[in-house]
């Protein structure tokens, strides 16, 4: 454990760290990936934690300029220190070191990772890499992804920005025709980079194209003052993400270089001649598949954070009648029902946790295969991925929030560190393919497998339970409810509702109905056929990876976990389909007696996890679990205690007390 004792530890916590019934560190090690990657990250919050640099007061006690000017500090100070320590080219070494350093802090230069440079690399021509890629590598020029709009965001076809190309100056003019066409959303827009890539409808020798990208300058590459042409700014406070300044971005004529049109995939020549490549879009879909399994890993390191601080909080939070006169009162983890609140959440965390390293690994098994032209998983991987990035995020979101309020009125304190943590998981439900609309794609793939199906074609791995026909509903009486038996239930259940979804589906084609208007009269129960195909997959991860474990007793509290994630989905999803009152009973009987066989583990579940109280930033979720001395510490913080009587006094409130009239001041 990495955490500095830095006070006598809470005996209440002490008690139940001893109840643990398996080693915690070796869970830790699967959890990281191996004994290797747990010292390697340890080391590096070690090298964090002693650089002065990286330290500040509480930054909820600071305004929102004051955040982001502290977050692009500490931003570039990462990339510096990363190169001094030659970690540049690690990415396992470089994540922890940022996420160490700034915990809690949306990176004002992340999107030029995530985005702009992978941009770069997968769509620009051999030359244009040649003369972009290496400046922006080495932090040269700062860049963002241009891509959303006032008015168009899921649908990216109804883009308004326009490209035209000029064969006289042999230049594009890239221009915002409209209020709704401008820029909105991109990290790092507003005041932070000097380039985006923006995407824009592509006009040349009188016709449109469709969209391209174009790499546009901003700002002045020694004064940072922004281009003639270009207005951008900051869009405001937001939810979350106050360390970010996601920006607008309004283009009036703005001129490049035909040579910034990027032209891995088309050209625009000289004379305006337009020329589409063979597409590799296919390649773009890897890389997204990527992006949505770190979604997916993002969502479960959020309800790891909130989990352990709100199970470290009912240890030691004592609420409720003693159960004798004299007894102290009960702590918030004895109740059944708070027991079953925190630990769902675990389940889901683990759950999470394991699907997206499949999903990782997923890809780099079908990668190689599409560079080399064989795309035959591409669909499988893509629908997974977008599922599996809606239902990550959804349950992230959610369980985040359950904890926040399993920690009362300290979790809607900013204190708790919870609000934050939900407040920067939430915009994973909207970036990256909006939600609803990922679970779309999802059962669109869904019932092009029924009808392959049909037709007796075979289905990839994930797929392969999916028959034109329905199997006989498992039996949930009689014999023990192992882990087995309900993954086979939930893949009964996903079957039965995508028969029912494709048999209305088809019913409406027979009648006539356009393809388009049919998917939409299914769409609601589709989006819940995607959910169930995703969870089944997420199951499925989850107890291979309880089975893949060495220790028998890693094994085996891993395995009742995973029992319990199931046993909720069951029972959750148990109107989607008819579930007997009998089978319904058994399974609400055993999800109570998993309660109280994984209550004794909840600590050492969630500190398997290893989160220093540096990455908490959680008062009540500390280490010592000294919750109430910490508090008081904490509030003691806040400007307005600067003084014992607030300027207001004088200015308003001895006058209204006074009963002078508040107009006149
Ligand atoms: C924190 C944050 C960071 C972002 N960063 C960037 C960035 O760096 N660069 C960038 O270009 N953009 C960025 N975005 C924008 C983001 O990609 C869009 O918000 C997202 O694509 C959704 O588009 P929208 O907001 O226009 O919503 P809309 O597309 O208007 O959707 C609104 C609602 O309608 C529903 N809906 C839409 N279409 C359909 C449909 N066909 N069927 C059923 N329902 C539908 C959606 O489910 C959604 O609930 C960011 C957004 C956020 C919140």
């Amino acid at each position: 454990m990495t955490n500095p004792v830095v006070q006598k530890v809470n005996p209440m916590l002490t008690e139940e760290r001893a109840k643990a019934s398996f080693p915690v560190e070796e869970l830790t090690y699967i959890l990281d990936g191996g004994k290797f990657n747990t010292e390697k990250r340890r080391e590096i919050e070690e090298l964090v934690t002693k650089d002065p640099n990286f330290e500040h007061p509480p930054i909820q006690f600071m305004t929102r300029e004051q955040q982001y000017s502290l977050a692009v500090k500490k931003a570039l100070l990462v990339q510096q220190r990363l190169k001094e320590l030659d970690m540049l080219d690690d990415p396992y070494a470089s994540y922890f070191f940022r996420r160490i350093a700034m915990p809690r802090e949306v990176s004002p230069i992340g999107l030029h990772w995530v985005m702009f440079v992978p941009t770069l690399m997968g769509q620009c021509s051999d030359e244009q890499r040649e003369r972009w890629l290496q400046r922006a590598l080495n932090y040269e020029i700062i860049g963002t992804y241009a891509q959303t709009e006032m008015g168009h965001g899921t649908f990216l076809r109804g883009i308004e920005t326009t490209a035209t190309y000029d064969p006289s100056s042999q230049q594009f003019v890239l221009h915002s025709p409209t209020t709704t066409s401008i820029k909105w959303w991109p990290g790092g827009l507003g005041k932070t980079c000097n380039y985006a890539v923006v995407v824009a409808q592509l006009h040349t020798q009188g016709r449109c194209h469709g969209v391209h990208m174009f790499l546009v300058q901003l700002r002045d590459e020694s004064t940072h003052r922004s281009l003639p042409g270009v207005v951008c700014g900051d869009i405001g406070p937001k939810m979350g993400y106050h360390t970010i300044d996601n920006g607008f971005l309004q283009l009036n004529s703005v001129r490049i270089p035909r040579e910034n049109m990027l032209m891995r995939n088309a050209e625009v020549q000289p004379d305006g001649t337009y020329i589409r490549r063979v597409s590799n879009e296919k390649l773009t879909y890897g890389t997204m598949v990527f992006v949505r399994s770190l979604i997916v890993s993002d969502a479960a390191r959020g309800i790891s954070e909130a989990a352990t601080i709100a199970v470290r909080y009912a240890c030691v939070r004592r609420q409720g009648e003693p159960s004798s006169p004299g007894a102290p009162e009960p702590r918030l983890l004895d109740y059944p029902v708070h027991q079953y609140r925190l630990l769902t959440c675990v389940a889901n965390c683990y759950g999470l946790w394991f699907a997206s390293e499949v999903l990782r690994d997923l890809y780099f098994t079908v990668q190689p295969d599409v560079l080399e032209g064989r795309t035959e998983r591409l669909p499988e991987t893509h629908a997974l991925s977008a599922g599996l990035k809606a239902v990550g995020s959804n349950r992230g979101a959610a369980c985040v929030e359950e904890c926040r309020r399993c920690c009362g009125g300290f979790g809607f304190s900013e204190a708790s560190g919870l609000p934050k943590i939900y407040n920067d998981i939430n915009p994973a439900c909207t970036y990256e393919g909006e939600n609803t609309v990922m679970l779309l794609q999802t059962g669109r793939h869904l019932l092009k497998c029924v009808e392959r199906a049909r037709r007796g074609e075979q289905l990839a791995p994930s797929d392969a339970y999916i028959r034109s026909r329905p199997t006989p509903q498992p039996k949930l009486a009689g014999g023990p409810l192992t882990a087995d038996l309900l993954l086979g239930w939930l893949r009964w259940r996903s079957l039965s509702m995508l028969l029912e979804v494709s048999g209305r589906f088809n019913s409406f084609i027979e009648q006539r109905q356009a393809w388009a208007d049919a998917f939409q009269a299914v769409s609601r129960r589709l989006t819940r056929c995607a959910e169930a195909h995703c969870i089944l997959y997420v199951g499925q991860a989850f107890l291979d990876s309880a089975k893949a474990a060495e220790n028998p007793k890693i094994c085996g509290v891993l395995t009742s976990l995973c029992r319990l994630f199931l046993l909720n989905e069951v029972v959750s999803g148990a109107g989607d389909v008819q579930l007997s009152r009998s089978d319904l009973a058994r399974c609400q009987d055993a999800i109570d007696s998993l309660l109280t066989e994984l209550r004794p583990n909840a600590v050492a579940l969630v500190e398997a996890f290893d989160l220093p109280d540096r990455m908490l930033c959680s008062v009540i979720g500390r280490y010592d679990g000294q919750v109430y001395e910490a508090m008081l510490q904490w509030a003691r913080q806040s400007p307005l205690n600067a003084t014992d009587v607030h300027e207001s006094y004088e200015l308003y409130t001895r006058q209204f007390l006074a009963g002078r009239s508040l107009a006149k001041l």
